[in-house]
């Protein structure tokens, strides 16, 4: 898996966020993609997602030699942040059942909830998890679904020092060959990642 950005830019209204870039993404290595509040991280993250699109440039998504669309790229990826949601009517096993009959996962359900800690809570609905419940769980989605692309956005908002250590341990464990992209401002997030991407040396 190959995801190339050429030229890329996106602006709001008539401020540019970042634009220039000019990147080559590939299986097996992690991205840092880091700079302050602000400076476009999430925005970045969300054109690589194919959620958003670019003002300029453009992004190519190589799958073994064939190009996927931007619009299919979804079914390759897994992305957890501040902006995907939860079911919150669901009880955890009910989300996580539901989870795996759209997309496969690389444990079985229980084995999931127990590497959570969360076996008082599966039968709960997720309204009523506490907000770093609810983080591990998006965390758990997106490490353990089969996909070649993991992104990261902010991964442990909310989680207290004994969940970001498990966060630190579970990360190399399911990053094996994916393209792994973190955007963050917290070294202890990304200190796993081996390259860097400063978002704001692309602002002029
Ligand atoms: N949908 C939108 N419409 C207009 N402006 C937007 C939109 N989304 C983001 N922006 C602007 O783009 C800039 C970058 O925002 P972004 O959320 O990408 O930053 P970030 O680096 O992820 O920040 P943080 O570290 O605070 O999460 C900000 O000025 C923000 O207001």
């Amino acid at each position: 898996m190959i995801i190339e950005l050429k030229d890329l830019g996106k602006k709001y209204a008539r401020e540019w966020i970042f634009k220039g870039v000019n990147l080559t993404l590939e299986s097996g290595k992690a991205y840092a993609v880091i700079g302050g509040n602000g400076s476009g991280k999430s925005t970045f993250l969300k054109l690589l997602a194919g959620i958003s699109h670019p003002s300029k440039g453009e992004i190519k998504y190589i799958v073994d030699t064939n190009k996927v669309e931007a619009d299919e790229i979804w079914k390759h990826l897994v992305l957890a942040g501040p902006y995907t949601e939860l079911i919150e009517e669901f009880t955890l096993v009910e989300h996580l059942k539901f989870h795996a009959s759209l997309k496969k996962m690389t444990k079985p359900v229980d084995e999931i909830i127990e590497i959570l800690g969360l076996e008082k809570s599966k039968n709960k609905q997720i309204q009523d998890f506490s907000s770093g419940m609810k983080q591990k769980l998006k965390l758990a989605l997106a490490f353990f679904t089969e996909a070649s692309i993991l992104f990261l956005d902010e991964p442990t908002s909310n989680l207290d020092q004994r969940n970001i250590e498990w966060y630190q341990d579970w990360l190399p464990l399911v990053s094996n060959n994916k393209i792994v992209v973190i955007c963050s401002n917290q070294v202890y997030e990304y200190e796993y990642c081996n390259e860097r991407i400063s978002i704001e040396s692309y602002k002029k």
